[in-house]
C-alpha cells in the first residue's frame, strides 16, 4: 500500500484499493455544489461567474474523476448529484463485493467499496449503441439496421440503440467524409440528440503495430520530462520510470548537496536504496500509480489552464501526423487539425474518470482526437447537461473518437475498463506485444487501458 507523500489533490484518477490509492482525492464536502442546470457553454474567456463556478466543478470532477467514493458522494450529495449522468456512471461502473474498508490515511484515497454486490458484471456489458453498432460492424451481421454488414465499408442509414428497459430509439448516422483517404469506417452519429453531431466513432482505426507502438510511447517517451505528469507535483520531474520497473529500481530523494540546477530532480531512480536513510518507492507502485502525463503545451491542471510559460516539447511528430489524419472527418475543407496538446490518461483495473467537459481550449470547433489502447473500456456519452442522460459504448483497443462540433460541449466520461481475459479484448495486442518479446508492456497492458487524447489549444 503506498505510503508516500501526499499527492496534488487536483491530480488523475481515485484508485482502487487494492491498486494503491495513491491518488487523492478531494472531500465532497469541500466542492461547491453542483448546480442542478449547469449553464450552457460561454465561449471561452467570457470570464463570468457561471463560467468560473462551473470551472470549480469540472475542477473536482475531472481530474479527481472518482468513481470509489461514489458511496461516499451519494450519501453526502444532495439532489444535484443525482443526475441522468450520475446514475449511468452508477449502472456501469464496476461493483465489487468485497468487505467494507474505508481508508482515511494521509496520502491514499478515501475509498469506499464493497458495500454493493456486482450489478454490472464483466459477463453483462451494457446495451448501447455500440452493441448495435458492432453487431454490423465487427461482426458483420445483418442486424436490426440499415448499416452495411461488413466492416470497414458501410453505407449511411438508421442504427437502433437498445436502451436498458429494452426500448429500441433510431440513431441516425452517416458515413463521415474521410477526406485523406485510409479504410476505415466512420461512423458519425446525426440526430439521436443535437448534441451529438460532431461525435464520431471509428471502430478499429489503429492497427495492432500501430497500437503496441503507442502503448510503448506512453509508457516511456510520454512520462519523460519535461512532460509532466501525477507524480512531478509530489517528486518532482523524475526520469526513465519504464526502464526502472524493468530493471527493478527504486525512487529515493536526492541529497541536497546533489542538486544544482533551478528546477532539479527531487528524486531519481537508484539500483537499491541500502545504505539511504531516505524512504525509498519501488519504480512498479510509482508506474501503477501513473494517472496521467501531459504532452505538448502542459495543462495545470490547479488553474485549469494551459501554461504557456512550464517548458514543454512539441507534440512528437508521429502522433501530431497521425491526430491531423484522423481528425479529417471532422475538419472543414480546407482546414487542418494543429495538435498542440495531449493528455494520456493511465487507467488501472478499477479507475473511472467522472463525467466532465474539456472546456479549455479557445476553439471548441477543433475535434478532440482520442485514441485508445488496452483494455475496453465502457464510455458515456452525455448531453449538455448533466440531466441528459448518456449513451453507452464501449472503446476498444484501437478504436478512435473525435468529438467536434456540438458533440466538444457533451458531458463525457469512462465509468469502467473490463480488465478480466474475456472482456478486456485484447488479443491480438496481447500477441503481438508476446511475439515481440514485450513482457514489461505485455503485463502493464492487460490490466490497464490508456487513453491519449489530442487538442488544438488555440
Ligand atoms: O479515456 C477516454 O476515452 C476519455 C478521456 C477524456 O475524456 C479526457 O481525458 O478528457
Ligand atoms: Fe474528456
Amino acid at each position: 500500500m503506498w505510503a508516500g507523500p501526499r499527492p496534488n489533490v487536483l491530480d488523475g484518477f481515485t484508485t482502487s484499493p487494492e491498486g494503491g490509492g495513491g491518488v487523492a482525492r478531494s472531500s465532497p464536502k469541500s466542492t461547491p455544489p453542483l448546480a442542478p442546470n449547469s449553464p450552457g457553454r460561454r465561449r471561452p474567456g467570457a470570464g463570468t461567474d457561471h463560467r468560473r463556478q462551473r470551472n470549480r466543478r469540472l475542477l473536482r470532477r475531472r481530474p479527481t474523476g472518482a468513481m470509489y467514493g461514489a458511496a461516499d458522494d451519494d450519501q453526502e450529495a444532495g439532489d444535484h448529484e443525482r443526475t441522468a449522468f450520475r446514475k449511468a456512471e452508477k449502472v456501469y461502473k464496476l461493483y465489487k463485493s468485497a468487505p467494507s474498508r474505508r481508508s482515511s490515511a494521509r496520502g491514499r484515497s478515501r475509498v469506499t467499496f464493497g458495500r454493493r454486490t456486482c450489478r454490472t458484471s464483466s459477463t453483462s456489458p451494457p446495451c448501447s449503441m455500440v452493441t448495435a453498432v458492432e453487431k454490423s460492424f465487427r461482426r458483420g451481421s445483418s442486424g436490426p439496421t440499415a448499416l452495411a454488414s461488413t466492416f470497414p465499408c458501410f453505407a449511411s442509414g438508421t442504427a437502433l440503440v437498445w436502451r436498458r428497459g429494452g426500448t429500441r430509439d433510431p440513431v441516425l448516422f452517416e458515413t463521415a467524409d474521410w477526406g485523406g483517404g485510409g479504410n476505415y469506417g466512420v461512423l458519425h452519429l446525426i440526430n439521436l440528440k443535437a448534441c451529438f453531431e460532431g461525435f464520431y466513432f471509428i471502430p478499429g482505426a489503429l492497427s495492432v503495430e500501430e497500437q503496441c507502438r503507442w502503448v510503448m510511447d506512453s509508457l516511456t517517451d510520454f512520462p519523460q520530462p519535461p512532460n509532466r505528469t501525477n507524480h512531478t507535483a509530489i517528486y518532482g520531474p523524475i526520469y526513465d520510470l519504464f526502464d526502472a520497473v524493468r530493471r527493478n529500481k527504486v525512487l529515493v530523494a536526492i541529497e541536497d548537496s546533489e542538486a544544482k540546477d533551478i528546477h532539479p530532480p527531487r528524486y531519481r531512480f537508484v539500483e537499491n536504496s541500502e545504505g539511504r536513510s531516505c524512504k525509498s518507492f519501488p519504480a512498479l507502485a510509482i508506474l501503477r500509480k501513473l494517472r496521467w502525463s501531459t504532452l505538448g503545451l502542459q495543462f495545470d491542471w490547479s488553474k485549469r489552464n494551459y501554461d504557456t510559460s512550464l517548458p514543454h516539447n512539441r507534440i512528437p511528430d508521429a502522433l501530431s501526423q497521425l491526430a491531423k489524419k484522423m481528425a479529417k472527418p471532422a475538419m472543414s475543407f480546407k482546414e487542418e487539425f494543429q495538435p498542440e496538446a495531449a493528455i494520456v490518461n493511465y487507467f488501472g483495473p478499477s479507475d473511472m474518470l467522472g463525467g466532465h467537459l474539456d472546456d479549455m481550449e479557445a476553439d471548441w470547433s477543433k475535434p478532440i482526437v482520442s485514441l485508445s489502447l488496452g483494455c475496453k473500456a465502457i464510455f458515456l456519452l452525455g448531453g449538455k447537461f448533466r440531466e441528459d442522460s448518456p449513451l453507452a459504448m464501449f472503446l476498444r483497443s484501437g478504436d478512435i473518437v473525435l468529438m467536434a462540433g456540438e458533440a466538444r460541449k457533451c458531458f463525457h466520461g469512462v465509468p469502467r475498463i473490463f480488465t478480466d481475459e474475456e472482456n478486456a479484448d485484447i488479443f491480438s495486442l496481447v500477441s503481438q506485444l508476446s511475439d515481440e518479446g514485450n513482457l514489461n508492456f505485455l503485463e502493464y497492458i492487460q490490466t490497464s487501458r490508456i487513453n491519449i487524447n489530442i487538442r488544438q489549444v488555440f
